[in-house]
């Protein structure tokens, strides 16, 4: 029997506990963790993504902050922005949502957030921190992703992990934290040879590339466990729909457990996202970090 990942019940699981432990922080410090969300320009994907964000930080008891600016804003007041967010004694947490419009530099703006309200975890100083295995702000999806293999898995030592897509969201800090938990991992990518042969030797898949349905039943050793990052939206006889990077119908009775899409992933980088926030709050306030 194959275990169908629950994203959104462990996610409920988590959202509470923060909830539990903002409680205990506003009644220690008179204030909420406040998290700072910066878009920039149009993007109806993000529409849902924003939404879930605010839901969940109302159950989480943080107070969360949205700035828009346009899609033509400049380099300048952006980073002026977050000048001011870094300043802001209520803003514990600071994200600018990615991708930005071409002409912004993202290295720019991630390293002008104060590392300390970094809850995204992309400032090169949280990234030097997970590596040399320091204590860090982790980025969220692959933080989440973390917590379903170690629910299903308490044990990881010594399992290979291939982590297919290297991006300095998912691919890069995934391969970090599974070798923190003694995994063997490979990263695979668009340059590899022989990429499905090598997922085939996976005991954990973890498929990051934003390619509806590229991994198929061909690509999975049986009783693997596949987490499936992606999140595409597609086009089925009409209608938008939103598929992963694994062919989830095709995989699911080869593998031990699989995450869906939706309600797999999306759920738990959120959940995250306010676990981070209480951490940075507290990282801030002088609290020891957890
Ligand atoms: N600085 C930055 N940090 C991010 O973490 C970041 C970002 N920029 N830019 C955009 C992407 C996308 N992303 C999602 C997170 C959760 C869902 C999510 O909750 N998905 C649900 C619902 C999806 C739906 O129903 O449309 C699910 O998969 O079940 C989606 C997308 C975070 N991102
Ligand atoms: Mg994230």
């Amino acid at each position: 029997m194959t275990i169908k990942i629950d994203g959104k019940a462990l996610a409920d699981e988590i959202v509470q506990r923060v909830a539990n432990d903002v409680s205990i922080f506003k009644q220690e410090h008179s204030i909420a963790p406040g998290l700072a969300v910066v878009l920039i320009g149009e993007d109806s994907a993000s529409a849902v993504y924003v939404r879930n964000k605010v839901r969940r930080a109302e159950q989480a008891g943080l107070r969360s902050i949205e700035h828009y600016l346009s899609a033509d804003a400049t380099q300048q007041e952006l980073e002026d922005l977050i000048d001011d967010l870094n300043k802001d004694h209520l803003v514990h947490g600071i994200l600018v949502q990615l991708p930005l419009p071409a002409h912004l530099s993202e290295n720019r703006v991630i390293e002008a957030i104060s590392p300390v309200k970094d809850v995204d975890g992309f400032h090169p100083e949280n990234v030097g921190r997970l590596v040399a295995g320091q204590a860090a702000l982790t980025p969220c999806t692959p933080l989440g992703c973390m917590i379903m293999l170690k629910r299903l898995l308490p044990d990881l030592s010594g399992k290979h992990a291939v982590v297919l897509g290297r991006s300095n969201i998912v691919g890069k800090p995934m391969a970090n934290l599974l070798l923190q938990a003694n995994c063997t991992v490979t990263v695979v990518h668009s340059r590899t040879q022989n990429i499905e042969s090598l997922c085939r030797t996976a005991d954990i898949l973890v498929a990051a590339v934003g390619q509806p349905l590229l991994v198929k039943e061909s690509w999975v050793k049986p009783q693997a466990v596949v987490i499936d990052v992606g999140i595409n939206s597609v086009l089925v006889e009409g209608k938008r729909k939103l598929v992963g990077d694994v062919d989830y119908n095709t995989v699911f009775s080869k593998v031990s457990a699989i995450t869906p899409v939706p309600g797999g992933v999306g759920p738990m980088t959120i959940a995250c996202l306010m676990q981070n926030t209480l951490k940075a709050a507290q990282f801030q306030l002088g609290m020891s970090l957890a």
